[in-house]
C-alpha cells in the first residue's frame, strides 16, 4: 500500500462528463473528498448540512451512471443539492450559499443546467419529472428523469397523486426514495412505519443478490421486457407492495452509501427496459461528520460551525424568537382551555408547536408534509368543538389554500391559523419569503387577519385568537427575534377590527401593519427633524379594518401611507378601497401604499431584502417627501 497521499480526485471531477472518466473504483475516495468539501463549505455559511451529507454517495452515483443534463436529475425540497452543485460546475462558488447574489439554498432553473426544475418546497419531485418524461416520450427524445425524494416529502399527498399518474412514463421516470427516517424532526405517519418495516425486515439488496435473484427467476431469456420486468419485480416480493400497487417496479432496500451496491443496480435499472422503478435506497442523515450524525436534528439547519468541534457560532442572544414565544402563549392558553390543540404540519421547532408538545403531548399534531390536511384536519376538529391552532410557514400555507377557503372560510369555522415566517426570510429566499398571506386571506369572507408589531402584540394576539370563536382568525409574524418587547403577565384580548396610535402627530399618517412599525417609528423621527409632524398607528387588523381610526387619519392629515410586509393586494389594497368607497380620496388627500415589490425578491439578508424594497424608514420618508413634492432636506422639490 503506497503510503503517498492520493492523488485528489475532486478537482478532476468539476463536472459530470469530467466525473465519468474517473473509474468505478475512485468513486469512494471522490466521495470522501465532496464530503469534507461540503463540510468546509457548509462551515463557513451555514445553511442545510444534513440532507447533504446522507446523500454524498447517491449524488456521485447518480451523476455517474445517468447521462446528466440529458437525464435530468431532480432533487425534491432541493435542500440536499449542496454535492450536486459541487459536482455541476458549481464549487467554485459554494462558499457564496444563501449570501446576497450568491449561490442559492436550493436547486434552481436559471443557477445551473443540472438543475431542470427549481425546488425548496417539498414533494413536488415526482410530478415534475414526470412532466419530463412524458415530454421526452411525446417528442421520441431519448433521456431519463431521475426524482429523488425523502421519506419526509414522500409524506405529502402531491408525491402519490404523481405516483398514481406515473404509470404513463414506463422506463423513462424512475424515483429514488432516499429513506433516512429522517425529516426535520424524527418522521410520522403510517408510512414511516411501513418504510421502517421493508428495511428492517430484510437485509440490504446487494448486486450479487440482485444478479442471483433475476437469474432465478428468469433462467431462460424472456424476450417480452415486459413480462420480464413484471416477474423480476412481483416475484422478488422485496415488500415494496404500496409501490408496486401504485405501477412502481420498487428495488431496494438498497445501502445508500455503499457503492459496490448503488452502482450496478443503478445501471441495471437505467438499462432496464420497463418501469417505472422506484428504488428505494436508505442512507443516514448527517452521515460522515460525527456531530451531524449524533445531534438529534443531523444537523439539518445549522449555522456556520467549527469544523473540528462542530459546535455553532450562535448568534448574540437577542430577544426570544417569535415561534418561540408563540409556543409559549399557546402553552398558557391550553392550561385555561382544554380545547386548545396544535397542528404541525413536520415543523415542530420552527413553528414553536415543539415547546407546546412537552406540554400537552396529547393536544398536538404533527401531520408531516401535510399542510393541505393539516388545514382540513383543524376544521374538523373546529367543527367538532375543538379550538385548533394550526401552526404553519406563511409559504407552506400556501399549498392549503383551497382548504382555507373551501373547508375553513366558506363554513366559518374557527380555526386559527399562527403564520410564522411572515415577510422576507433572508436566506431561503423567494421559495420562503411570507409574501401573499395578507393578500390570500384578508380577501376572504369571514376571516380575521391580525399581524403582530412585537412580540408583545403576540402575545395578545395569540390570547385574542384563542377566544375567537365566531370564525377563522389568523395572526402573522416574520422569522427570528422580536423587538425586545416585554413579554405581557397577562395577555389582553384585543377588540376585533380596532388599530391604536402608537405616536400623534398632524400631517403626516403612516398606517403600519406588522413589524414594520418599528421602521414606522424611525421614519416619523425623521420626519419631525424635518418638520413635519407624523401621527404613526399600528392597525394590528388588516381585515376588518379599523375604518373609523383610517377615516380619522384620511381626513385629518395632508399625506398618510401605508406600510406593510406583503405584497400588493393586502392592507393597502384594502385601505384603499376602503378610502374609494367612502370618498376620502375626494379632496386632494395624499395617499401611497408601501408593499413588496412585484418581484421574487432573491435571498439576502432580510434587513436588505426590506432596503431594496422600499420598506425601511429612509423609503417611508421619501415617499412622504415625493408626495408633498420635497427632497430629502425637507425642501420643496424643484419643478
Ligand atoms: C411544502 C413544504 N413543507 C415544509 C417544508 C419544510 N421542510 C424542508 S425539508 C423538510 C424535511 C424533508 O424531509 P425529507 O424529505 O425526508 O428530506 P431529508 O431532509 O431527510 O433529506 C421539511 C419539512 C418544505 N420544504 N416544503
Ligand atoms: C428546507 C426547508 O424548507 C426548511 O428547512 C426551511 O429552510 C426552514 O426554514 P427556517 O430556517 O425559517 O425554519
Ligand atoms: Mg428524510
Amino acid at each position: 500500500m503506497s503510503d503517498r497521499p492520493a492523488t485528489p480526485l475532486l478537482d478532476q471531477a468539476r463536472t459530470p462528463q469530467e466525473l465519468r472518466k474517473l473509474n468505478p473504483g475512485q468513486l469512494r475516495q471522490l466521495a470522501d473528498e465532496l464530503r469534507a468539501e461540503m463540510i468546509s463549505a457548509v462551515s463557513t455559511t451555514g445553511g442545510h448540512l444534513g440532507a447533504g451529507l446522507g446523500v454524498v454517495e447517491l449524488t456521485a452515483a447518480l451523476h455517474y451512471v445517468f447521462d446528466t443534463p440529458n437525464d435530468v436529475l431532480i432533487w425534491d425540497v432541493g435542500h440536499q443539492a449542496y454535492p450536486h452543485k459541487i459536482l455541476t460546475g458549481r464549487r467554485d462558488r459554494i462558499r457564496t450559499l444563501r449570501q446576497g447574489g450568491g449561490l442559492s439554498g436550493f436547486t434552481k432553473r436559471s443557477e445551473s443546467e443540472y438543475d431542470p426544475f427549481g425546488a425548496a418546497h417539498s414533494s413536488t419531485s415526482i410530478s415534475a419529472a414526470l412532466g419530463f418524461a412524458v415530454a421526452n416520450k411525446l417528442a421520441n427524445k431519448p433521456g431519463r428523469a431521475i426524482a429523488v425524494i425523502g421519506d419526509g416529502a414522500m409524506s405529502a399527498g402531491m408525491a402519490y397523486e404523481a405516483m398514481n399518474n406515473a404509470k404513463q412514463a414506463g422506463n423513462r421516470l424512475i424515483v429514488v426514495l432516499n429513506d433516512n427516517d429522517m425529516s426535520i424532526a424524527p418522521p410520522v405517519g403510517a408510512l414511516s412505519a411501513y418504510l421502517a418495516k421493508i428495511v428492517s425486515s430484510r437485509p440490504f439488496l446487494s448486486m450479487r443478490e440482485f444478479a442471483k435473484r433475476l437469474a432465478q427467476k428468469f433462467p431462460r431469456p424472456i424476450h417480452d421486457a415486459a413480462k420480464r420486468m413484471d416477474e423480476y419485480a412481483r416475484g422478488m416480493a422485496t415488500g415494496g407492495t404500496l409501490f408496486e400497487e401504485l405501477g412502481f417496479y420498487y428495488v431496494g432496500p438498497v445501502d445508500g452509501h455503499n457503492l459496490d451496491h448503488l452502482l450496478p443496480i443503478l445501471e441495471n435499472v437505467r438499462d432496464s427496459d420497463h418501469g417505472p422503478v422506484l428504488i428505494h435506497v436508505v442512507t443516514q442523515k448527517g452521515k460522515g461528520y460525527a456531530p451531524a450524525e449524533a445531534a438529534s436534528d443531523k444537523y439539518h439547519g445549522v449555522q456556520k460551525f467549527d469544523v473540528v468541534t462542530g459546535a455553532q457560532v450562535k448568534a448574540p442572544p437577542g430577544p426570544p424568537a417569535y415561534q418561540n414565544v408563540f409556543g409559549d402563549a399557546l402553552i398558557r392558553e391550553a392550561e385555561r382551555d382544554s380545547t386548545i390543540c396544535a397542528i404541525t404540519a413536520a415543523m415542530p421547532s420552527g413553528t414553536g408547536v415543539d415547546r407546546f408538545a412537552k406540554a400537552f403531548p396529547d393536544r398536538t399534531f404533527d401531520v408531516g408534509i401535510a399542510e393541505q390536511h393539516a388545514v382540513t384536519f383543524a376544521a374538523g376538529l373546529a367543527a367538532q368543538g375543538m379550538r385548533p391552532f394550526c401552526a404553519i410557514y406563511s409559504t407552506f400555507l400556501q399549498r392549503a389554500y383551497d382548504q382555507v377557503v373551501h373547508d375553513v372560510a366558506i363554513q366559518n369555522l374557527p380555526v386559527r391559523f399562527a403564520i410564522d415566517r411572515a415577510g422576507l426570510v433572508g436566506a431561503d429566499g423567494s421559495t420562503h419569503a411570507g409574501s401573499f398571506d395578507i393578500t390570500y386571506l384578508a380577501t376572504l369572507p369571514n376571516m380575521v387577519v391580525m399581524a403582530a408589531a412585537d412580540e408583545a402584540e403576540l402575545v395578545h394576539m395569540t390570547h385574542t385568537a384563542a377566544m375567537h370563536d365566531s370564525g377563522p382568525i389568523a395572526v402573522r409574524y416574520p422569522r427570528g427575534g422580536g423587538t425586545g418587547a416585554a413579554i405581557p403577565e397577562v395577555p389582553q384580548q384585543l377588540p376585533i377590527g380596532k388599530g391604536r396610535i402608537v405616536k400623534e402627530g398632524k400631517s403626516v399618517a403612516i398606517l403600519s401593519l406588522g413589524t414594520r412599525l418599528e421602521e414606522a417609528m424611525k421614519a416619523a423621527e425623521q420626519l419631525e427633524a424635518l418638520g413635519l409632524s407624523t401621527t404613526v398607528a399600528d392597525l394590528r387588523f388588516a381585515k376588518p379594518l379599523d375604518e373609523a381610526m383610517i377615516e380619522k387619519l384620511l381626513t385629518s392629515h395632508e399625506v398618510a401611507v401605508t406600510v406593510e410586509e406583503g405584497a400588493i393586494g393586502g392592507l393597502g389594497a384594502h385601505v384603499l378601497t376602503f378610502a374609494s368607497d367612502h370618498g376620502l380620496i375626494d379632496n386632494g388627500l395624499k395617499l401611497r401604499t408601501l408593499r413588496l415589490p412585484d418581484v421574487f425578491q432573491d435571498h439576502d439578508k432580510p434587513e436588505k431584502q426590506y432596503a431594496e424594497a422600499g420598506l425601511d424608514a429612509e423609503s417611508i420618508v421619501g415617499t412622504v417627501l415625493a408626495a408633498l413634492h420635497r427632497n430629502n432636506a425637507g425642501l420643496p422639490a424643484r419643478a
